[in-house]
């Protein structure tokens, strides 16, 4: 993934189920090939397939488990992703914590499957645990301040400086991105500058009125 990277979590949020996870992609794509920044999206799996049909932007799982096929009811295996369009996942996100066994299943699950592998984390020991696995990127998200409006660039950023020397200790290959309360312009450049190669953000997107318009402010510094 070319750097900086914006992907949007669209969780489970009506605003980004449907005609809204089409919008958005839409505003994602349109931002994506007017300004050259790569911008991902992570919709719902029931949106997924369509949305890897119409859109030539990075499509991302919310989350994949371990497993292969066979008698796995009620999961979601990598390779099913894979050809539903996926070209990466987000593995242990705060709202879906894994145990470390799961955490590395599901990342040996997207290596195999060549999904770009993105490991979630809470706090700058548990990016350095998650570096040390080996994923393409980890994304040190401060519960406290998901969906919070307030941005960890402005009010942590002490953890994404934290986070970045930590992961890089432990794998000098692995990226990092910043998220929780992503919002502006402002937020990119500060989570670049401590050395990330891009932010995961959803709310401030997804709930938008005009998503291209946060989109084009969230390019705005880079
Ligand atoms: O959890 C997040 C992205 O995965 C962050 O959510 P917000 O951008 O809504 O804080």
């Amino acid at each position: 993934m070319n750097s900086p990277f914006i992907l949007i979590n669209f969780k489970t949020y009506r605003e980004g189920t449907g005609y809204g996870a089409d919008r958005i992609a839409r505003a994602a794509s349109a931002v994506m090939e007017d300004t050259g920044v790569t911008i991902g999206i992570a919709p719902p799996y029931t949106d997924l397939r369509k949305m890897a049909r119409h859109f030539s932007i990075p499509i991302f799982a919310q989350h994949i488990d371990g497993v292969g096929a066979g008698g796995f009811t009620g999961h979601t295996p990598a390779y099913m992703m894979k050809l539903e369009g996926a070209t990466g996942s987000l593995i242990n996100h705060s709202e879906r914590r894994l145990t470390l066994a799961d955490i590395e299943a599901s990342l040996t699950a997207a290596e195999a499957e060549g999904l770009t592998s993105i490991i979630c984390t809470n706090n700058i020991r548990t990016t350095a645990a998650a570096a040390a696995l080996g994923p393409d990127y980890v994304a040190i998200e401060p519960p406290e301040l998901i969906g919070s409006g307030i941005s960890v660039a402005q009010a942590d950023p002490e953890i994404i400086a934290g986070s970045v020397k930590a992961a890089l200790k432990q794998n000098n290959q692995v990226k990092v991105l910043a998220g929780a309360g992503i919002q502006s312009g402002d937020c990119v450049r500060i989570s670049l500058d401590l050395g990330c190669s891009g932010v995961l953000l959803a709310s401030s997107v997804v709930k938008a009125e005009d998503p291209e318009a946060v989109l084009l402010d969230l390019v705005s510094k880079i």
